[in-house]
């Protein structure tokens, strides 16, 4: 071959390798990741723009020098000299972190360079802060609900040793082990919701949420969504995000319906559907949702007459009258007054730190009463009495009126006519004294108004064994 040829030859085997050389050159520039090559003496042969992207070191004052010398830091020239490949290193550069992963080149069995690839993870970064951020903020909202959505009572909180509420506790301690449903009828402030919270106690489900709506303080359309929940855009007036339904906050526990006779006849059917199927959907969706939830309904009405009136179903009653826990009113559970009393004054006395007691009496008058208002009403009575005595003894001058007055009128047709005049001449004293502090001045007065001298009020008081006589 004739030396021209071989030239031009060469010459053309040279273009192929330059332009090779510039493709390799333009894929490297072209690579996310960040790249920086270095011969096996250490000298930085090549880095691509990422790699000035992400450090902020620039091609002319690195290529061609030795790396360690204007990166004092770096490791490569170990993974050079050692041959083994390290991943994963940590860096970062003012506001940038970037993790690095280097390697050695191997030509022929021999170390001929190394590359550094840097990933900019300093997005993944900002991203993972902010899930974890989210991630507590998510465990403070779960801890909320988890608080906000549990029974505060047990059985052992339960005040009574009457034969009437032993065997309510008795039944509810059975039911409360087993999977079904439960109806818990009782008049107005019997204890239903404190009973409910038990029996969610004992159970298997206690470690779930128990909760409580009042049917009755919601009109129909807010009980669907409160109960059910809805989708986003749902309805105009829906709010954004949609809303999660007390039937699924309640999932894995119990959901208490108080007040359940003021549901709507169309809320009713959608409830027995819910109890049939254990599964709702929420308003504005197509798909159903499934449920582990234990429903115990309460009322104070006779539903079985709001069946009658065509005011409730009957196939709902049915469904919830498998197990019925009847709570009796107070006025039945006897010695059970003067225990609640004793129990409402104690927790009244360690919240306003005042050691109050009651004078003998009070506990008649109490047990006297016929309590319409059951417990709560004798809650109430008692916090009323401590906050009306300016001492620490509650006397039956402190009690409401209405139960002076019941007292003296349902004790009344048993008595002599003397015995009467007496109530009545007591009451009278009771009501002028009422008002009045405990001083001789105040009594006083009560006398001026009874039309009795100072000494014939005291006498009256001694006899009638009303407290303050003796001073
Ligand atoms: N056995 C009990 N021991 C102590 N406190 C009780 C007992 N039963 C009821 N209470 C208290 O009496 C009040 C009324 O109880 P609860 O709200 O459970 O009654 P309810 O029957 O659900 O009333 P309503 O029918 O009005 O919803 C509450 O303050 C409750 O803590």
């Amino acid at each position: 071959m004739a030396i021209s040829d071989k030239h031009e030859k060469l010459g053309a085997l040279f273009d192929v390798l330059q332009e090779t050389q510039s493709w390799f050159l333009h894929i490297l520039d072209s690579i996310y990741d960040g790249l920086l090559i270095c011969d096996a003496d250490f000298v930085v042969r090549y880095i691509n723009p990422e790699y000035t992207r992400i450090t902020g070191v620039a091609y002319e004052t690195i290529v061609g020098r030795e790396l360690s010398e204007v990166r004092p830091g770096a490791i490569l020239p170990q993974v050079i000299f050692s041959g083994v490949p390290l991943a994963g290193v940590y860096r970062r550069e003012g506001e940038t972190e970037y993790v690095v992963d280097m390697a050695p080149i191997m030509i022929d069995g021999q170390v001929a360079g190394g590359i550094s690839i840097v990933k900019d993870v300093t997005e993944v970064h900002r991203l993972s802060q902010q899930v974890n951020k989210f991630e507590k903020k998510a465990n403070r909202l779960k801890k909320m609900v988890e608080h906000a959505y549990r029974a505060r009572y047990s059985f052992k909180d339960l005040i009574g040793q009457s034969g009437s509420i032993q065997k309510a506790v008795q039944f509810a301690k059975k039911v409360a082990v087993g999977v079904s449903d439960i109806l818990i009828t009782g008049e107005s402030g019997t204890g239903k919701e404190i009973f409910a919270q038990a029996i969610h106690s004992e159970s298997k489900r206690s470690h779930g949420p128990f909760v409580a709506l009042n049917c009755a303080s919601l009109t129909s359309s807010l009980v669907e969504s409160e109960l059910f929940g809805y989708e986003e855009g749902a309805f105009t007036g829906a709010r954004k995000g949609g809303k999660t339904g007390l039937f699924e906050i309640a999932d894995g526990g119990t959901i208490l319906l108080d007040e359940i006779g003021e549901l709507s006849l169309e809320i009713q059917s959608k409830l027995l559907r819910v109890l049939q199927e254990r599964a709702i959907r929420k308003v504005g969706e197509a798909g159903e949702v499934e449920l582990d939830i234990r429903v115990i309904a309460a009322t104070n009405r006779n539903l079985a007459d709001m069946v009658k009136e065509g005011r409730f179903r009957h196939d709902l009653l049915y469904r919830l009258n498998v197990l019925n826990l009847h709570l009796p009113p107070l006025r039945e559970r006897g010695g059970d007054v003067a225990a609640l009393a004793d129990h409402f004054l104690t927790q009244f006395s360690q919240k306003v730190s005042r050691p109050f007691r009651f004078s003998p009496e009070v506990y008649g008058i109490l047990q006297a009463y016929n309590w319409p208002g059951n417990i709560r009403e004798l809650r109430n009575v008692i916090e009323f009495a401590a906050n009306m005595c300016e001492e620490n003894l509650i006397t039956q001058l402190h009690l409401p009126p209405v139960l002076l007055v019941e007292s003296t009128s349902q004790t009344a047709p048993s008595k002599t006519l003397a015995d009467m005049v007496c109530e009545t001449e007591r009451q009278l004293i009771i009501n002028a004294l009422r008002g009045e502090d405990s001083s001789v001045e105040g009594k006083r007065k009560a006398a001026k108004r009874l039309g009795v001298s100072l000494a014939t009020l005291y006498n009256k008081m001694n006899r009638f064994g009303i407290a303050g006589g003796s001073d």
